[in-house]
């Protein structure tokens, strides 16, 4: 059933009309105790929504829209195994990528937890053979420089996972991560690394796709040329991470220096698979290993808890209250740490993949608005930027705020002022100002949660990320439609394989495309001196 013909989404129709527009201003001090009664905490993680448009009525509200919709057995069947990525007919099985060791679940005949913690074991192994100098390069020396090769999932989760766990990382081993087609990634990537001293991780899930492959094939040739040709220094600089044993082997890559994952985890759920692997590389398998207790505490609490004090569950829910009651368009994320600057990036493939869908499980157009346009960047560097909009401008932009109460690098003055600014943003979105004159007024009223940790560690970063992930899936649970396929990237490959030959090639094409279409493909033909 369409969400929208469910009771509650009357109930919550109408409530927005009646008390929808009451200010935050009202809210707060109708309730001296709102600030404590509407903070959550689990998995190490404050999620103060206080600052959100809403009473303890629309939370009620809410939570029966997510009993109506079924919310709980939609998540348990995820958690069973069950295939609920129907237009794929797969399995979608993230948290068992970080269910301790010793557990089991099976699942289509397979204990996919001993599956999980084999690969874990290889990699662990491998990554303490690379980190100790061990594993030699061709020429005998150790490994300095590991670069990732991997594009959209295989590379966003690592990355930005690298970024905010540079602290913990080990300082001698560069990390670099190369997924643009765009030459001048790679070419600027290893600039400064040494072909006797480089490790490529080439991560990709079907180890078809066009950009990896394509990085990957100038990284072998980069290797065999700085090294003298013989290919046998491929099995020590290469390494896989895959799904598809038979491709990474075509490509020249030994099995034997492959880590696997299943068809049950999606790209932009992977970095705790062996996508991470470049991660634990630089990190160490013990650190991995606390990321992975830190998603999985979030998956428990996600899985456990009861709705009024369900993080991911809640955040979903009142995501859709902004977007679908509020007619919020958008979320900015805006992290109040440097190292979650790529959070941002992260988090736009994890939920517009997921659920930027106009059809449900069944096939039909969709009769509300699904996934919001997820943005953002770092504060306090958004303030002097795009913060005029959100405080002032005609849109209603909902933010989450993130920030971490201890900082990892202890600076003079810096961590106060970081945090002052985070407090200042959502209490001015909040409350506004007014003045004599319109220009200088705030009209605030300007929804925002704020995200505290105490620290930024593995382990609060393993919760943050699957509490988006229960989030994307809550939301997308109420929407009914599917968060874990994702045809809709599939018409840009087909076409973009359809024009590489007609830019390549040394005649001049005949183009069947739109006038535009073809009228870029000859201007662009012309201007790298090929026939048109
Ligand atoms: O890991 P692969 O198979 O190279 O795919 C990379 C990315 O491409 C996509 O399929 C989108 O084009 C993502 O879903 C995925 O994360």
């Amino acid at each position: 059933m369409a969400p929208t013909q469910l009771p509650a989404w009357s109930a919550l129709a109408a409530h927005r009309d009646t008390s929808g527009s009451v200010h935050l201003r009202d809210l707060f001090a109708a309730d001296p105790e709102r600030g404590s009664a509407l903070q959550f905490e689990a998995a190490g993680l404050m999620v103060d929504h206080a600052k959100q448009r809403i009473t303890a009525e629309t939370l009620a509200l809410l939570t029966d829209l997510a009993e109506e919709a079924d919310v709980a057995a939609r998540r348990d069947a995820m958690f069973a195994g069950e295939h609920i990525n129907v237009t794929e007919d797969r399995a979608v099985l993230h948290v068992a990528l970080r269910m301790p060791k010793g557990r089991s679940l099976i699942v289509d005949g397979d204990d996919v937890v001993a599956q999980v913690h084999e690969v874990l074991d290889r990699m662990a192994a491998f990554a303490r053979k690379v980190r100790s100098g061990q594993w030699a390069g061709q020429t005998g020396e150790p490994i300095k420089a590991v670069v990732n090769i991997g594009i959209g999932g295989s590379d966003l989760g690592p990355r930005m996972a690298y970024r905010a766990l540079r602290p913990f990382a080990d300082r001698d081993l560069k990390v670099r991560f190369v997924s643009n087609v765009d030459g001048t990634e790679f070419v600027e990537a290893v600039r400064d690394l040494d072909p006797a001293t480089t490790l490529f991780v080439v991560s990709s899930k079907t180890f078809t796709t066009l950009e990896t492959l394509t990085n990957a094939t100038t990284a072998r040739d980069w290797l065999l040329g700085g090294l003298g040709g013989d290919e046998s220094a491929i099995a020590k600089h290469f390494v896989a991470v895959s799904t598809n044993a038979e491709k990474v082997s075509a490509f020249g890559i030994d099995t034997d220096n492959m880590f696997g994952f299943w068809d049950w985890v999606g790209g932009r759920y992977s970095m705790d698979s062996a996508i991470g692997l470049s991660l634990m590389l630089a990190i160490g398998p013990e650190k991995f290993a606390e990321l992975l207790a830190g998603f999985h505490e979030m998956d428990e609490h996600f899985r456990t808890a009861p709705a009024e004090e369900n993080l991911p569950l809640l955040a979903g829910l009142i995501g859709i209250w902004n977007s679908n009651f509020l007619g919020a368009d958008t979320l900015a994320v805006l992290p109040y740490a440097d190292d979650l600057g790529d959070l941002p990036a992260y988090l736009q493939q994890l939920d517009m993949e997921s659920n930027g869908k106009h059809v449900d499980l069944a096939g039909r157009r969709v009769e509300t608005d699904t996934g919001p346009i997820v943005w953002g960047q770092p504060g306090t560097n958004g303030q002097h930027a795009f913060y005029q909009l959100i405080h002032q401008g005609t849109r209603l932009i909902p933010c989450d705020f993130l920030g971490a109460c201890q900082p990892l690098r202890d600076v003079g003055r810096h961590h106060d002022l970081l945090m002052a600014n985070l407090f200042a943003q959502t209490e001015a979105l909040a409350f506004g100002k007014t003045a004599d004159e319109p220009a200088r007024s705030f009209d605030g009223n300007r929804p925002t949660t704020t995200i505290l940790v105490d620290r930024l560690e593995p382990k609060t970063l393993g919760a943050i990320i699957a509490y988006y992930e229960h989030k994307v899936f809550t939301q997308g649970a109420i929407w009914g439609i599917d968060s874990f396929d994702q045809w809709g990237v599939e018409l840009g490959k087909v076409l973009a394989q359809q024009i590489i030959p007609e830019l390549e090639g040394q005649e001049a094409p005949v183009l069947a495309h739109d006038s535009s279409t073809n009228a870029l493909i000859a201007r662009y033909r012309a201007a790298r001196g090929r026939t048109v």
